[in-house]
């Protein structure tokens, strides 16, 4: 998968993006950067310290970084090239896109297309979540902007959550407030966060919070001026980086596994109901309301 270019510089090459070592200077570090080998369509761009180990994955899918299926696969490549490359200890997951962090699954991936699609679509959904969930090193979500459903999902999955101290953000699994429902590897990864209670309650009315009620309900670990978000964020995964690396993985491993484990037993049978569901009138209705609401609100 690896190919030498020069000495230090190494090129990973899988679908759109390559992976440079050595590439790109910032600073006093060396860091080794992923882009697209046609840099104007990359969905992230991926710097890595060599020096310290720490990666910066930024999401950069304009408008609001809402997950498609193209984004899906493009993180889910990195985050595997990432976890393979020895020179990677943790990875720090954030938004190049002004004041959202991601808008969530992208609704017109989930509206008017056909059950082929839905499935293909539904797959990724659950191929990047698994991924993250299970993901062995440190994941830290630097979350500089709004983060509902499938934002707050990814959120979710890593190990610390830093949220920009700015009320206009919110963060939360509002899937209920568009007519539809947070599947149970969504409630499961709610539910080892935050709680049963608070779980029921978030879910049900599919509340969305600001960053202080989120920091009260553990839904973020840490609020910090938005400046310092990712700062912060490098400061917290060097703490993380302190801890021996096999028995932090394992204790990872022992909270998550039971919980990848239930969605990898019913995978296809999960994409099945997703596909039914999604595809009823009345959901269609739903969602269709949804998108025209969203629109409207510029007007
Ligand atoms: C039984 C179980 C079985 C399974 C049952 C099924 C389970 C499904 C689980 C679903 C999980 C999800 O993530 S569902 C997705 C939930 N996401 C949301 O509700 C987010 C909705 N969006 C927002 O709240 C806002 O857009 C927000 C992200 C805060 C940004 O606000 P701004 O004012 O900055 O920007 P806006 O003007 O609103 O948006 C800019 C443009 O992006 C579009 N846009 C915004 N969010 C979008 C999105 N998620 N998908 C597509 N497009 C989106 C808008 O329509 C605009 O399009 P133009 O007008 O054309 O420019």
């Amino acid at each position: 998968m690896a190919a030498v270019l020069r000495r230090g510089v190494k090129l990973i090459s899988s679908g759109s993006s390559q992976l440079l070592s050595g590439g790109c200077k910032h600073g006093r570090t060396s860091t080794l950067c992923i882009s697209s080998s046609r840099p104007s369509s990359s969905k992230i761009n991926v710097e890595l310290d060599s020096s310290t180990g720490i990666a910066v994955m930024r999401f950069q899918n304009p408008l609001v970084n809402s997950l498609n299926l193209d984004f899906l696969t493009e993180i889910c490549i990195s985050l595997e090239k990432l976890e393979l490359d020895k020179s990677c200890r943790g990875v720090i997951l954030t938004s190049a896109q002004p004041k959202i962090f991601s808008a969530g699954l992208d609704i017109l991936e989930m509206y008017g297309k056909n059950p082929e699609h839905y499935a293909a679509f539904w797959k990724s959904v659950q191929e990047i979540w698994l991924k993250l969930y299970g993901y062995s090193k440190i994941t830290i979500a630097a979350i500089n902007g709004s983060s509902p459903a499938g934002g707050c999902l990814i959120a979710l999955t890593a190990d610390y959550r830093i949220m920009a101290d700015n009320p206009r953000y919110t963060i939360g699994l509002n899937e209920t407030q568009l007519g539809i429902v947070a599947p149970f590897w969504f409630k499961d990864t709610m539910l080892n966060t935050v709680g049963h209670r608070t779980a029921e309650l978030s879910l049900q009315f599919g509340l969305m919070y600001t960053p202080s009620d989120a920091l009260k309900i553990n839904l973020v670990d840490l609020v910090v001026p938005e400046e310092q978000v990712l700062s912060t964020a490098t400061e917290t995964m060097t703490k993380f980086l302190a801890i021996p690396g096999h028995a932090r993985e394992i204790s990872k491993s022992m909270m998550r596994k039971p919980v990848v484990d239930r969605l990898l037993s019913c995978r296809d049978a999960d994409i099945k109901n997703f596909v039914s569901f999604i595809s009823k009138d009345s959901i269609q209705k739903s969602l269709g309301q949804y998108l025209s609401m969203l629109k409207q609100k510029k007007s």
